[in-house]
Protein backbone atom coordinates (compact mmCIF):
# COMPACT_ATOMS: atom_id res chain seq x y z
CA UNK A 1 0.00 0.00 0.00
CA UNK A 2 1.53 2.99 -1.01
CA UNK A 3 3.28 4.85 1.64
CA UNK A 4 2.28 3.27 4.54
CA UNK A 5 4.38 -0.32 5.41
CA UNK A 6 1.70 -2.80 5.32
CA UNK A 7 3.52 -4.39 8.63
CA UNK A 8 2.71 -1.01 10.39
CA UNK A 9 -1.08 -1.32 9.22
CA UNK A 10 -1.20 -5.09 10.57
CA UNK A 11 -0.42 -3.94 14.03
CA UNK A 12 -2.58 -1.25 14.30
CA UNK A 13 -5.33 -3.85 13.02
CA UNK A 14 -4.35 -6.54 15.05
CA UNK A 15 -4.44 -4.36 18.35
CA UNK A 16 -8.24 -3.00 17.01
CA UNK A 17 -9.52 -6.24 16.86
CA UNK A 18 -7.97 -7.26 20.38
CA UNK A 19 -9.43 -3.91 21.69
CA UNK A 20 -13.41 -4.56 20.49
CA UNK A 21 -12.41 -8.53 21.67
CA UNK A 22 -13.01 -9.80 18.31
CA UNK A 23 -12.34 -13.67 17.40
CA UNK A 24 -10.28 -12.89 13.63
CA UNK A 25 -7.75 -15.74 12.20
CA UNK A 26 -4.73 -14.48 10.96
CA UNK A 27 -5.76 -15.23 7.51
CA UNK A 28 -9.35 -13.36 8.38
CA UNK A 29 -7.05 -10.03 9.62
CA UNK A 30 -5.18 -10.86 6.02
CA UNK A 31 -8.46 -10.28 3.96
CA UNK A 32 -8.89 -7.13 5.83
CA UNK A 33 -5.47 -5.66 4.92
CA UNK A 34 -6.22 -7.24 1.29
CA UNK A 35 -9.36 -5.41 1.00
CA UNK A 36 -8.01 -1.75 2.26
CA UNK A 37 -5.09 -2.51 -0.11
CA UNK A 38 -7.78 -2.71 -3.28
CA UNK A 39 -9.59 -0.17 -1.89
CA UNK A 40 -6.76 2.14 -1.74
CA UNK A 41 -5.70 1.14 -5.12
CA UNK A 42 -9.34 1.25 -7.00
CA UNK A 43 -9.89 4.82 -5.07
CA UNK A 44 -7.59 6.52 -7.47
CA UNK A 45 -9.52 5.63 -10.33
CA UNK A 46 -12.69 5.07 -8.87
CA UNK A 47 -13.45 7.97 -6.10
CA UNK A 48 -14.88 5.39 -3.77
CA UNK A 49 -13.85 7.29 -0.55
CA UNK A 50 -12.73 11.10 0.31
CA UNK A 51 -10.28 9.51 3.10
CA UNK A 52 -7.21 8.98 1.24
CA UNK A 53 -4.35 7.85 4.00
CA UNK A 54 -4.33 4.27 4.51
CA UNK A 55 -3.70 4.95 8.57
CA UNK A 56 -7.37 6.73 8.21
CA UNK A 57 -8.50 4.32 6.07
CA UNK A 58 -7.84 2.01 8.63
CA UNK A 59 -9.19 3.56 11.37
CA UNK A 60 -12.51 5.68 9.84
CA UNK A 61 -13.46 2.32 7.84
CA UNK A 62 -12.31 -0.82 9.13
CA UNK A 63 -11.77 -0.36 12.78
CA UNK A 64 -15.32 1.80 12.39
CA UNK A 65 -17.41 -1.05 10.38
CA UNK A 66 -15.32 -4.35 12.89
CA UNK A 67 -16.51 -2.15 15.99
CA UNK A 68 -20.20 -2.90 14.92
CA UNK A 69 -19.58 -6.69 14.25
CA UNK A 70 -20.97 -8.27 17.67
CA UNK A 71 -24.03 -6.30 16.90
CA UNK A 72 -24.70 -9.19 14.10
CA UNK A 73 -24.41 -12.16 16.87
CA UNK A 74 -27.17 -14.75 15.48
CA UNK A 75 -27.68 -12.76 11.95
CA UNK A 76 -27.53 -15.07 9.04
CA UNK A 77 -28.76 -13.00 5.86
CA UNK A 78 -27.61 -9.57 5.92
CA UNK A 79 -28.63 -7.10 3.33
CA UNK A 80 -25.84 -3.46 3.55
CA UNK A 81 -27.86 -0.74 2.00
CA UNK A 82 -25.95 2.11 -0.31
CA UNK A 83 -22.35 -0.23 0.64
CA UNK A 84 -20.65 2.08 -1.92
CA UNK A 85 -17.04 0.80 -1.00
CA UNK A 86 -18.31 -2.16 1.17
CA UNK A 87 -18.52 -0.61 4.24
CA UNK A 88 -19.42 -2.54 6.56
CA UNK A 89 -20.74 -5.19 4.18
CA UNK A 90 -17.26 -6.00 2.83
CA UNK A 91 -16.04 -6.38 6.83
CA UNK A 92 -18.85 -7.66 7.62
CA UNK A 93 -18.39 -10.79 5.25
CA UNK A 94 -15.12 -11.12 6.39
CA UNK A 95 -15.39 -10.62 9.54
CA UNK A 96 -18.45 -13.65 9.40
CA UNK A 97 -17.86 -15.89 6.75
CA UNK A 98 -20.50 -18.00 8.38
CA UNK A 99 -23.24 -15.04 7.36
CA UNK A 100 -24.39 -14.24 4.15
CA UNK A 101 -23.86 -10.72 3.32
CA UNK A 102 -25.54 -8.72 0.18
CA UNK A 103 -25.07 -5.50 -0.84
CA UNK A 104 -26.67 -2.75 -3.01
CA UNK A 105 -25.62 0.32 -4.52
CA UNK A 106 -26.91 2.26 -7.31
CA UNK A 107 -23.71 3.42 -8.65
CA UNK A 108 -22.49 0.91 -10.76
CA UNK A 109 -18.52 1.69 -10.81
CA UNK A 110 -18.81 1.12 -6.82
CA UNK A 111 -21.11 -2.39 -7.32
CA UNK A 112 -17.80 -3.08 -9.47
CA UNK A 113 -15.45 -2.40 -7.16
CA UNK A 114 -17.43 -4.74 -4.59
CA UNK A 115 -17.97 -7.81 -7.27
CA UNK A 116 -13.86 -7.64 -7.15
CA UNK A 117 -12.85 -7.58 -4.01
CA UNK A 118 -15.10 -10.69 -3.59
CA UNK A 119 -13.50 -12.48 -6.54
CA UNK A 120 -10.10 -11.34 -5.53
CA UNK A 121 -10.68 -12.62 -1.81
CA UNK A 122 -12.68 -15.68 -2.61
CA UNK A 123 -15.38 -14.36 -0.76
CA UNK A 124 -18.33 -17.40 -1.34
CA UNK A 125 -21.09 -15.70 1.28
CA UNK A 126 -21.11 -12.37 -0.57
CA UNK A 127 -23.87 -11.03 -3.25
CA UNK A 128 -23.37 -7.46 -4.86
CA UNK A 129 -26.89 -6.01 -6.40
CA UNK A 130 -27.13 -2.69 -8.71
CA UNK A 131 -29.67 -1.01 -8.44
CA UNK A 132 -32.15 1.18 -6.00
CA UNK A 133 -33.15 -0.68 -2.92
CA UNK A 134 -36.81 0.46 -3.46
CA UNK A 135 -36.65 -1.51 -6.52
CA UNK A 136 -35.20 -4.96 -4.87
CA UNK A 137 -36.82 -7.94 -4.72
CA UNK A 138 -35.83 -11.24 -3.39
CA UNK A 139 -36.70 -14.70 -2.67
CA UNK A 140 -35.46 -15.08 0.72
CA UNK A 141 -35.68 -11.74 2.93
CA UNK A 142 -33.32 -10.38 5.65
CA UNK A 143 -33.07 -10.85 8.93
CA UNK A 144 -30.93 -7.91 9.32
CA UNK A 145 -30.60 -4.83 7.16
CA UNK A 146 -27.77 -2.61 8.05
CA UNK A 147 -26.80 0.64 6.47
CA UNK A 148 -23.84 3.06 7.13
CA UNK A 149 -23.90 7.09 6.15
CA UNK A 150 -27.01 6.17 3.75
CA UNK A 151 -29.56 8.29 4.50
CA UNK A 152 -31.99 9.65 7.14
CA UNK A 153 -33.45 6.45 9.16
CA UNK A 154 -37.39 7.21 7.81
CA UNK A 155 -35.92 7.10 4.62
CA UNK A 156 -33.62 4.27 4.83
CA UNK A 157 -36.69 2.18 6.52
CA UNK A 158 -39.43 3.55 4.24
CA UNK A 159 -37.07 2.32 1.34
CA UNK A 160 -36.05 -0.97 2.30
CA UNK A 161 -38.97 -2.56 4.87
CA UNK A 162 -40.13 -4.74 1.93
CA UNK A 163 -37.01 -6.80 2.18
CA UNK A 164 -37.08 -7.48 5.82
CA UNK A 165 -38.01 -10.64 7.47
CA UNK A 166 -40.69 -11.04 9.65
CA UNK A 167 -38.85 -10.40 12.90
CA UNK A 168 -36.17 -8.72 11.12
CA UNK A 169 -34.10 -5.49 12.80
CA UNK A 170 -32.86 -2.90 11.06
CA UNK A 171 -29.00 -1.70 12.34
CA UNK A 172 -27.89 1.88 11.78
CA UNK A 173 -24.44 2.77 11.92
CA UNK A 174 -24.27 6.44 12.94
CA UNK A 175 -22.03 9.13 14.36
CA UNK A 176 -23.88 11.27 16.73
CA UNK A 177 -27.08 10.05 18.44
CA UNK A 178 -30.21 10.95 15.55
CA UNK A 179 -32.85 11.96 18.17
CA UNK A 180 -34.52 13.72 15.46
CA UNK A 181 -34.65 11.33 13.08
CA UNK A 182 -35.97 8.71 15.54
CA UNK A 183 -38.89 11.23 15.80
CA UNK A 184 -39.86 10.81 11.97
CA UNK A 185 -39.59 7.30 12.07
CA UNK A 186 -42.23 5.56 9.94
CA UNK A 187 -45.40 4.43 11.68
CA UNK A 188 -45.32 0.59 13.59
CA UNK A 189 -41.17 1.37 13.60
CA UNK A 190 -39.91 1.89 17.22
CA UNK A 191 -35.46 2.52 18.08
CA UNK A 192 -35.71 -0.68 20.12
CA UNK A 193 -31.98 0.50 21.51
CA UNK A 194 -29.40 2.88 20.81
CA UNK A 195 -25.82 1.80 21.20
CA UNK A 196 -22.71 3.90 21.93
CA UNK A 197 -20.10 2.12 20.05
CA UNK A 198 -16.23 2.87 20.77
CA UNK A 199 -13.54 2.66 17.98
CA UNK A 200 -10.20 2.06 18.27
CA UNK A 201 -8.25 5.00 17.85
CA UNK A 202 -10.79 7.49 17.15
CA UNK A 203 -11.91 10.25 19.12
CA UNK A 204 -15.44 10.98 17.80
CA UNK A 205 -19.04 9.25 18.36
CA UNK A 206 -20.43 6.74 16.83
CA UNK A 207 -23.75 4.82 17.59
CA UNK A 208 -25.39 1.81 16.51
CA UNK A 209 -29.33 2.41 16.43
CA UNK A 210 -31.33 -0.77 16.08
CA UNK A 211 -35.01 -0.02 14.86
CA UNK A 212 -38.13 -3.00 15.08
CA UNK A 213 -41.84 -3.08 14.58
CA UNK A 214 -43.40 -1.64 17.28
CA UNK A 215 -46.52 -4.17 16.30
CA UNK A 216 -47.14 -7.44 14.95
CA UNK A 217 -48.94 -7.76 11.64
C1 LIG B 1 -22.39 8.18 1.61
S1 LIG B 1 -22.33 6.68 0.73
C2 LIG B 1 -21.98 5.52 2.02
C3 LIG B 1 -21.17 4.36 1.52
C4 LIG B 1 -20.75 3.35 2.59
N1 LIG B 1 -21.88 2.76 3.25
C5 LIG B 1 -19.81 3.97 3.60
O1 LIG B 1 -20.13 4.04 4.78
O2 LIG B 1 -18.72 4.38 3.21
C6 LIG B 1 -24.04 6.32 0.36
C7 LIG B 1 -24.21 5.32 -0.78
O3 LIG B 1 -25.59 5.04 -0.97
C8 LIG B 1 -25.81 4.84 -2.37
N2 LIG B 1 -27.26 5.03 -2.60
C9 LIG B 1 -27.94 6.21 -2.60
N3 LIG B 1 -29.26 6.01 -2.79
C10 LIG B 1 -29.43 4.66 -2.92
C11 LIG B 1 -30.57 3.82 -3.11
N4 LIG B 1 -31.78 4.34 -3.23
N5 LIG B 1 -30.38 2.48 -3.17
C12 LIG B 1 -29.13 1.95 -3.05
N6 LIG B 1 -28.01 2.70 -2.84
C13 LIG B 1 -28.15 4.03 -2.80
C14 LIG B 1 -24.90 5.85 -3.03
O4 LIG B 1 -24.58 5.51 -4.36
C15 LIG B 1 -23.66 5.80 -2.11
O5 LIG B 1 -22.70 4.88 -2.59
Amino acid sequence: MAGVDRTALAQVLANGVAELHLDLSAGQQDQLLDYLALLGKWNHVYNLTSVRDPLQMMTLHLLDSLAAVPAFAGAQNVLDVGAGGGLPGLVLAIARPDMKVSMIDTVHKKTAFLTQVKVELGLKNVTVYTKKVQDLVVNAPFDVITSRAFADLSDFIDWSQHLLAEGGRFIALKGTAPQEERERLPEDWKVQQLQPLRVPGLDAERHLVFVERSVTV
